[in-house]
């Protein structure tokens, strides 16, 4: 069954729909359910994934920025706690494992997708207001929670990458992905009211279909680099 993550977000997700689909299914997702996903590639990917996260750090901050309550405030500032302070983690400890340093993970050099998608997801907070960011950041949040439910269920029991899927269907994690979408609720009602009448609507729609695609090319990105 598909986890809840509040009515904003299952309205975007269903406007999103066939690219949402070549998000949370892409192969590179079902080779880490089934175990057949090159090693060179998940490494490849995760080293990527440092860096994108360093910049996914400083767009919830700009979320601080663009808050008006203290309810957003506490999401956002406890994402980008959560972010520094542990998610980064898991990968500098991953990638030590594989004789990869820190130092080499904060210098790596970017993929174009990557910052493709980092950069356009701070602009859109930048040009816009805290629902233009919070559009763009909800696929990242709620697409990982979901992969993450969805793999736990179905994967193969042999593969390698069962850590990554218990990161992201843990209880902890889904908690995350559940008060980020609530947060989203309160703050579209609290801004335009009902989406379903809100002119803004086909603005935010964009914001979270592109970031959607970004995504998409993240996985490829990391297929790619096999
Ligand atoms: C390409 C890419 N997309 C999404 C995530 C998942 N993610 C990004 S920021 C964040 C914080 C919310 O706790 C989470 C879960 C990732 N790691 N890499």
């Amino acid at each position: 069954m598909l986890p809840d993550y509040g009515k904003t977000f299952a309205r975007w997700r269903a406007g999103a729909a066939g690219q949402w689909h070549d998000y949370t299914r892409h192969p590179f997702v079902e080779g880490l359910g089934a175990g057949t996903l090159p090693r060179t590639a998940f490494l490849h990917y995760l080293i990527q994934d440092y860096v994108f996260l360093t910049h996914f750090s400083r767009a919830w901050s700009l979320g601080v920025v663009k808050s008006e309550t203290l309810e957003e405030m506490k999401i956002c500032a406890g994402t980008v706690n959560a972010l520094v302070n542990h998610e980064m983690q898991l990968h500098v400890k991953t990638c030590a494992a594989e004789g990869i340093d820190e130092d080499s993970l904060f210098a790596a050099t970017e993929a174009v997708e990557n910052l493709a998608y980092t950069r356009y997801v701070m602009d859109a907070g930048l040009q816009g207001d805290f629902l233009d960011l919070m559009a763009a950041l909800a696929p990242c949040v709620m697409g990982y929670g979901e992969i993450g439910v969805r793999l736990k269920g179905s994967k193969s029991s042999d593969t390698p990458y069962a850590d990554w899927i218990a990161t992201y269907a843990d209880p902890e994690y889904q908690a995350v992905c559940t008060s980020v979408g609530a947060m989203i609720d309160t703050a579209v009602a609290r801004r335009i009211g009902d989406l379903a009448h809100a002119p803004r609507a086909s603005g935010l729609q964009d914001r979270f279909n592109m970031a959607t695609k970004l995504e998409v090319g993240f996985w490829q990105m990391g297929l790619n680099g096999q």
